[in-house]
């Protein structure tokens, strides 16, 4: 696609594009529903993963022609570009066939709209080292025309750390979900980590906290769909159905491995980032796995 790359600017005090600001207004006043479940990221800490791992729990069962029909981005729908259509003046999330409805979003605590709080709506943090993530976000932004230009690695690197990145600062958006995890207790924070270490495991918190029983079999089936390579060839996960990605860049299941970035780093950009870590960090309880 031959687009120019936009352009970041500071939007309210987060480094944001117009793609996800355009529409401020309109989702700020967004209608969330009670049984909404809101599948809140960093760009690429895993809400790929974990919608999926919600959609088989939920629909698996019962809805089993989505899954070879819709692309994940229609079946859990991204806040940000979704709500509402503003050129039908529908919302998607409406049309979905679905309770609950499942969306998704990556935007720093202090933008969600104020239905979802009031209407106490279940949400799923998921979090990712901020290594791995940013060398996910590397890949993902040399690939997408969407995304700003990335620039070469060690450019892109002290642009995360300064914060310039789609979303804000990394720092800033795993520290205000924490934060509040501390005062609305319908909120389950994890980590790509730990579902990389023990999906079987992590699936378990997640239906204990949504209230769901599944039966052993289904279990297993949604941890044989959900796994790296079963994600990966599957078109309706993978991305290949999006146009702004191109595939011969990179991948959108790329790696899905906890410390690759020891692939990227070098002993001196480690030290640095290491460094930055810890004074940013420093106050904060919240603690991430390099390796497992
Ligand atoms: N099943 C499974 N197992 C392991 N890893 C997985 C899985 N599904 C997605 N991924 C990895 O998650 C990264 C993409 O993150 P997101 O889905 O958050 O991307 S996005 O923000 O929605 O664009 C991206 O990480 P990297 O491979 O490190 O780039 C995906 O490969």
């Amino acid at each position: 696609m031959d687009l120019p790359r936009p352009k970041l600017f500071d939007f309210h005090g987060v480094s944001m594009i117009t793609y996800f600001t355009d529409n401020w207004e309109a989702i700020q006043n967004f209608q969330a529903r009670p049984d909404d479940i809101l599948i809140a990221t960093y760009p690429k800490a895993g809400t790929t993963w974990v919608s999926y791992i919600l959609e088989l729990l939920y629909f698996g069962q019962t809805s089993p022609e989505r899954q070879t029909t819709m692309p994940i981005y229609e079946r859990v729908p991204f806040l940000e570009l979704t709500f509402p259509n503003m050129d039908s003046g529908t919302d998607l999330a409406d049309q979905l066939p679905t309770t609950p409805r499942l969306i998704k979003t990556h935007y720093p605590v202090q933008f969600v709209p104020k239905s979802f709080w009031e209407q106490n709506c279940r949400m799923i943090y998921v979090g990712r080292n901020a290594k791995d993530n940013l060398v996910s976000f590397f890949h993902f932004d040399r690939m997408t025309v969407a995304q700003p230009e990335p620039g070469d690695w060690n450019s892109y690197l002290q642009r995360f750390l300064e914060g310039k990145m789609v979303f804000g600062s990394w720092y800033d958006h795993v520290n205000g979900w924490w934060k509040k995890k501390q005062t609305y207790s319908k909120l389950h924070y994890m980590f790509y980590e730990d579902l990389a270490e023990d999906t079987g495991r992590e699936i378990d918190k997640l239906c204990s906290f949504l209230g769901l029983s599944p039966s052993a079999e289904e279990k297993t089936r949604v941890m044989s769909g959900v796994t790296f390579d079963n994600m990966k060839n599957n078109a309706m996960t993978n991305y290949s159905t999006d146009p702004s990605m191109d595939f011969k860049i990179s991948s959108f299941m790329r790696k899905g491995k906890v410390g690759d970035w020891k692939n990227h780093f070098t002993v001196a950009q480690n030290e640095e980032f290491d460094e930055d870590y810890k004074s940013k960090m420093k106050d904060q309880t919240l603690q991430f796995r390099t390796e497992i």
